[in-house]
């Protein structure tokens, strides 16, 4: 079911520090930052040949990254995104086998503007997945 690796995401606590080390000691291709309130994080995409890389520090008070950051205040990685060509199949098949889909199951328009749903951490071998519907 689950396709290409789309991102892996790292929380950092200064977005604009983590880009320009992405930038200059790491020579890579890093996009401009973008605020996505919905989700509570301020975001920089590195776009690599094989797979993106997303910078992510919280934005307002309800982030979902704070607790992630106070437990790790260097930073550190938070989740990985699958590909899936159908976001509803997906999510059916995986409450049926019980895993825990965050929030209410209903998808939320992603950082690219595609339908974005979250697993729950304890039910993957300790890792936070995203889906996105590519
Ligand atoms: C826009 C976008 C996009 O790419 O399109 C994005 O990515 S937005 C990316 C930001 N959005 C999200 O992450 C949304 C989904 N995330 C969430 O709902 C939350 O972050 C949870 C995953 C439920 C964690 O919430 P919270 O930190 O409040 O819970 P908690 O502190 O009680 O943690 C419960 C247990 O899960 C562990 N835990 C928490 N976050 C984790 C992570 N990222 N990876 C692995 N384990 C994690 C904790 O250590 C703890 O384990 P112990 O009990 O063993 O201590
Ligand atoms: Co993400």
């Amino acid at each position: 079911m689950i396709g290409r690796l789309n991102h892996v995401a790292i929380a950092v606590p200064d977005l604009a520090a983590a880009t320009e080390q992405y930038r200059g000691a790491l020579g890579a291709d890093a996009g401009a930052p973008l605020s996505l309130p919905d989700h509570g994080v301020r975001v920089v995409f590195v776009t690599l040949p094989n797979t993106k890389i997303e910078l992510m520090e919280p934005l307002g008070e309800e982030s979902p990254i704070a607790r992630f950051l106070e437990a790790s205040p260097s930073g550190g990685l938070h989740h990985i995104c699958y590909e899936v060509a159908d976001i509803g199949a997906a999510r059916d098949r995986l409450v049926e086998t019980g895993a825990r889909v965050l929030g209410d199951g209903t998808p939320k328009a992603g950082a690219h503007g595609k339908p974005v749903l979250f697993l729950h951490p304890k039910d993957f071998s300790g890792t936070l997945i995203e889906l996105e519907e590519v």
